[in-house]
């Protein structure tokens, strides 16, 4: 049975025999000390008698006396149950003579249980069900008396026009909290600064036990934190108020719940929230989860204040490696972005994982102004009880778990704003991990994320949270709801605009074949310059006589060729349409197709060859010199329709991503007809230079999704750029749809023909692709890379070609090589 199962076992026999949460909790901590060394006893163990015998032992209440400064009362008739809640949950002040537990009378039965030295946490309860009270003890607390209220099931308690439905009610004081050190769930508290900072926070907690009520706040604005909550019978927990007065109920009762779809049933939710209120937290969180679940798992707490502040904590807990290292909210926001995000079934593309939390809390706010009170009771715990990051649990510790906790601080209002991160990763100090033999061996990621706002409507992404089974990582899903058309196979990943709204059309991503999601990338419309690389066409500029300032209207229909179609010999590119004339197609193609033909030009004294060795002369080898495209634009005469301006309007074809089925990854196809020499789509990137291409290629040993583009290189006659002036485009990280063309040797239906707008002085153009000929819908569009597959001296290995054409290189290479030998 694996250790887990055990302690859920463990745990459903104890409350099955009638022992309180607060009797179970430190003995189940006991019992996972004992289990982690020396964990076959528990096999056969009769549970009643272990308790009896952890509760009876000297070590176990020695440890309780320290922990809890526990001082000796007089005895009390009271119901060991309500006692031993109101013992642990509850705070008393100074001379509180309110009930407590009484002490242990167990068995006489003494377990050989070794009590691991350093294990820290143990709870203030010592009573044992069904026993006579022996004595009563008391924390020594520092706060004022709380008022005591006793509810039955159901009843509504209406306290500063809140209406709570059921169950018992446990408000803790932050201050109180953070000054306490007494109690297992102060242990746990932390004074974050962001909680610490809201007012008039009040917690509705529901304890196992129906109509057991705890602790009423005279004074609820004095409750600025929440605290752990049991709901009564797992699944009845409810966001307080009623609907027709939502959102006023809202700002003013701050509710905490577990969104943990996981927990929703069963006692492992009564558990889960009983331990996890408590130090035990993560170990319960997975052991709740019992056989059935894998070692990593997720959950989602959000929490909400009266001030309109939602705090959002998302859990990740996965088995440490080896070479962990706390990193920095950076690396792991970046990490997620570019690795993880696609595990959780996050579809936006590029989404920053902050954005992603934020949209989170806005869902909560937006669904908590709205929902009614049979919605609300659709929640299944009730739980904020943050590990404070200084005081770890011990079996933690031990364990080799680590707790971190970041913050961060998601600016007022539904719209996007700054982020802050109000708390950096809390650094574990080098604690030796502790080798244990069970399977609570788990790191945990707990990420905060605040968002302080107006309640306005959120339309924002529909956030699913459930069941993911079929991940290893998490058992989050969340997803674009809409994003998924219902006539699709369940297996079908569809995305309908990876452009998000950037483009005049939307541009769908559909993967029918594989697991595969959408890679990360953020996707531009337009070329954005990197960092060093300097593109002139600048307003300074305007007085450059490279464009057409007294023509109007269409260009194309004046009788005369502009001064943009006298960068091009007196010819415009285009035909009315936006189709680029044959022979302009042809000649590129050809350029393209037989390299051999490529039109050169030679100079004189080759700066080209005289730079490589300033001695000699250098004969030169040639320059290309290519056919290009000069589009009008906004210094021009003519209006935005004008003929010649085709590439500049952008993307006019129905487009979609797709995931081609011979193993080439993704690939980009047309959704309709399309005529030969039509504009598809720019190859648009980041404009770096060659310098910051060569060090973002030596750092990046990851796979590379795209071939960057070199500009300017071989077509310069205008003198030799230096590394740190040539310019690349990168598509890698920022790009579009053109990212996704794929490589086809020769016969490919795409040939990409330089386009100048802003600039005459061949340095930077547009690098737009046009059909090389007719292309049937859901035909792939492909793009001839250029790759000489025989080359094997390139620094960029080549990929294994499968284009298909009949003119593979590829293939023709790997023969000639076996012809050889
Ligand atoms: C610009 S990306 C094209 C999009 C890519 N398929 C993806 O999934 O992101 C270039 C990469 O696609 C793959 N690829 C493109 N054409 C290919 C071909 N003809 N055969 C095999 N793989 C190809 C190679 O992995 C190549 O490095």
């Amino acid at each position: 049975m694996a250790p887990s199962a055990k302690f859920v076992k463990a745990y459903k026999a104890m409350r099955t025999l009638g022992y309180t949460q607060q009797i179970v909790k430190p003995v189940l901590k006991n019992l996972l000390v004992v289990y982690n060394q020396n964990w076959q006893h528990i096999e056969d163990s009769n549970y009643s008698a272990l308790v009896e015998a952890i509760l009876d032992s000297e070590e176990f209440k020695e440890k309780e006396q320290q922990k809890f400064h526990l001082v000796d009362e007089p005895e009390e008739d009271e119901p060991p149950l309500k006692r031993s809640r109101l013992r642990s949950q509850t705070c008393s002040s100074p001379g509180d003579s309110s009930p407590s537990s009484n002490g242990t009378k167990g068995t006489k039965i003494q377990p050989q249980m070794p009590y691991y030295q350093g294990e820290a946490d143990i709870s203030a309860s010592n009573s044992s069900p069904g026993s006579k009270p022996k004595k009563k003890t008391q924390v020594l607390a520092h706060h004022k008396s709380d008022k005591l209220e006793p509810l039955s099931p159901g009843t509504h308690l209406i306290d500063d026009g809140d209406t709570y439905t059921s169950g018992s009610i446990v408000p803790r004081m932050i201050k109180e909290r953070c000054e306490h050190t007494v109690s297992l769930e102060e242990k746990n508290v932390v004074c974050d600064s962001i909680l610490s900072n809201q007012k008039n926070m009040l917690i509705k907690s529901y304890s196992d036990a129906p109509g057991e009520v705890e602790l009423l706040p005279d004074d609820p604005s004095e409750f600025e934190i929440p605290l752990s909550l049991v709901p009564p019978d797992n699944k009845k927990f409810l966001i307080e108020g009623d609907s027709s007065n939502a959102k006023e109920q809202f700002s003013t009762s701050p509710v905490v719940i577990n969104l943990d779809a996981e927990d929703t049933h069963g006692s492992s939710s009564e558990m889960d929230s009983l331990v996890r209120g408590n130090c035990l937290e993560y170990e319960c969180s997975d052991a709740t989860k019992g056989e059935n679940s894998s070692s990593n798992s997720s959950q989602i707490d959000i929490a909400s204040s009266s001030s309109g502040e939602v705090k959002l904590s998302i859990i990740f807990e996965s088995s440490l490696p080896s070479n962990f290292r706390v990193p920095s909210v950076d690396a792991v926001l970046r990490h997620l972005e570019e690795n993880l995000l696609k595990s959780y079934r996050i579809i936006q593309p590029g989404l920053p994982v902050i954005n992603l939390m934020k949209d989170i809390c806005e869902g909560f706010l937006a669904a908590a102004t709205n929902t009614t009170d049979d919605e609300a009771v659709n929640c299944t715990d009730v739980h904020c009880n943050p590990i404070s990051p200084k005081e770890l649990d011990a079996q933690h510790v031990l364990n080799g778990n680590v707790n971190h906790q970041v913050g961060f601080c998601v600016s007022p209002n539904t719209s996007m704003g700054p982020i802050q991160v109000q708390s950096p990763v809390d650094i574990r100090p080098q604690i030796p991990k502790f080798q244990s033999l069970n399977c609570l061996d788990l790191s945990h990621y707990k990420i905060d994320v605040t968002m302080k706002g107006s309640y306005g409507d959120s339309n924002k992404n529909i956030v699913a949270l459930g069941d993911l089974k079929s991940s290893a990582s998490s058992s989050m899903m969340i997803i674009q709801k809409q994003h998924f058309r219902h006539d699709m196979l369940s297996s079908t990943y569809y995305i309908d605009d990876i452009t998000r709204g950037e483009e005049d059309l939307e541009i769908s991503l559909i993967n029918e074949f594989n697991n595969d999601h959408q890679p990360m990338f953020k996707y531009i419309p337009k070329n954005v310059t990197y960092q060093s690389a300097y593109v002139k066409f600048l307003l300074a500029r305007i007085s450059d006589d490279n464009c057409c300032s007294n023509c109007f209207g269409d260009c194309l229909s004046s009788e005369i060729p502009c001064a943009c179609a006298g960068e091009t010999g007196g010819e415009f590119a285009y035909m009315p349409g936006g189709i680029v004339k044959e022979k302009l197609l042809e000649d590129c193609i050809m350029m393209n197709r037989n390299p051999q033909q490529k039109n050169l030009f030679y100079c004189q004294e080759c700066p080209l060859e005289r730079s490589k060795d300033k001695n000699l002369s250098g004969t030169c080898k040639g320059h290309l010199v290519r056919k290009f495209i000069k589009e009008c634009w906004y210094k021009c005469g003519c209006t935005k329709d004008c003929g010649n301006r085709v590439v500049q309007r952008g993307i006019t074809r129905r487009l979609q991503v797709f995931m081609t089925p011979e193993g080439k990854g993704w690939g980009l196809r047309t959704l309709e007809d399309l005529p030969k020499g039509a504009f598809i789509c720019e190859y648009v990137g980041e404009i770096v230079t060659n310098m910051e291409l060569f060090e973002r290629n030596s750092l990046n040993t990851g796979k590379k999704h795209t071939y960057p583009v070199l500009l300017d290189a071989d077509w310069c006659t205008e003198g030799v750029l230096k590394d740190e002036e040539a310019l690349c485009l990168d598509a890698t990280f920022y790009g579009n749809i053109a990212r996704f063309v794929n490589h086809r040797c020769d016969d490919a239906n795409l040939v990409e023909i330089p386009v100048e707008v802003e600039t005459p002085d061949h340095h930077y153009y547009h690098l737009a692709f046009f059909t090389t000929r007719n292309v049937d819908a859901l035909e792939e569009l492909t793009w001839d890379y250029g790759i000489d597959f025989s080359d094997h001296n390139h620094p960029v290995k080549a990929f294994k070609c499968s284009c298909g054409s009949q003119f593979c290189r590829d293939k023709k290479a790997l023969k000639s090589r076996r012809s050889r030998g």
